[in-house]
């Protein structure tokens, strides 16, 4: 669903606005490229429509295993925007939306977000930028949010990426994180842990038997595990 539909009616003229909107209905949402040729035309502060799906990678990990670090990384040398799921969450909190403070007691008890919530503002994040690389760090945390992306968006990502660091490794790094994070203690380290186990893990394997997935060693300094992260990307790029 890259298609920014939405936004590609308000474009048109309404006979044709009302032929997509019947044609959607007909045909679910893959009809975008029918439209496309009249709509290369962006109004003024619009983002042009993508011409294709953009390059998704996933980042999957258990809480503290370097996600967010290595998605720096990632950005400074290869250019993707990153995206981490719990801060689109966190701005949530702050922005006080009508969900803020549901969304807070659902971190603060290490539990997963509603699954629609979650992907509407990854696809959000994704279409209001120009890029055409994401890094989707922390997403899908359960098979129902794999499912509700897939259903939702239309599309699989690309790549897989999955940082395995041992517990007391994670536990050590989330307990001397220092960020503020209503998260980061003991009792909630400890439920997310187990919804790591139970429910994430499932979505790696998924992706694991569907040949998507790239298991990094999360152990060592930060630059040793980039260098393990670097040539996954790297083949990306001369195969574009
Ligand atoms: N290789 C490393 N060695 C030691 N500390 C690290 C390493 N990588 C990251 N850290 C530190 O560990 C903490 C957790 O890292 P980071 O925030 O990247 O993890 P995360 O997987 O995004 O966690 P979460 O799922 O909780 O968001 C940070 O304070 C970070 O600076
Ligand atoms: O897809 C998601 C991502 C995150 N959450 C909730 O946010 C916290 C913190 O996530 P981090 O990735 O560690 O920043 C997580 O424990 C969940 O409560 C979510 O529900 N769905
Ligand atoms: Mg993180």
């Amino acid at each position: 669903m890259w298609r920014r539909t939405t936004l590609l009616s308000s474009l048109m003229p309404s006979s044709k606005a009302s032929l997509l909107h019947q044609m959607q209905a007909a045909y679910g949402l893959k009809i975008w490229g029918a439209f496309s040729t009249e709509v290369l035309k962006p109004a003024k502060g619009r983002i042009p429509p993508r011409e294709k799906p953009p390059f998704i990678t996933f980042v999957l990990g258990g809480p503290g295993s370097g996600k967010g670090t290595q998605c720096a990384k990632i950005v400074e040398t290869f250019g993707f925007t990153h995206l981490s799921a719990g801060d689109l969450l966190r701005k949530e909190i702050s922005s006080n939306s009508e969900n803020g403070a549901m969304i807070l007691n659902m971190i603060k008890e290490g539990k997963i977000v509603p699954s629609d919530m979650t992907v509407k503002l990854i696809q959000r994040a994704i279409e209001s930028s120009e890029n055409d690389k994401f890094l989707i760090d922390g997403f899908p945390r359960s098979e129902e949010n794999r499912q509700t992306y897939e259903r939702i968006v239309g599309e699989e990502p690309n790549v897989v990426l999955f940082f395995d660091c041992p517990e007391e490794e994670m536990v050590k790094r989330v307990l001397s994180r220092n960020q503020g994070r209503v998260d980061d203690n003991i009792d909630t380290m400890r439920k997310r842990l187990e919804v790591f186990t139970s429910l994430n893990l499932p979505v790696i394997n998924y992706y694991s038997e569907k040949g998507k997935l790239y298991k990094i060693r999360a152990v060592g300094t930060e630059d040793e595990i980039f260098e393990q992260v670097h040539p996954i990307f790297a083949a990306f790029e001369v195969l574009k």
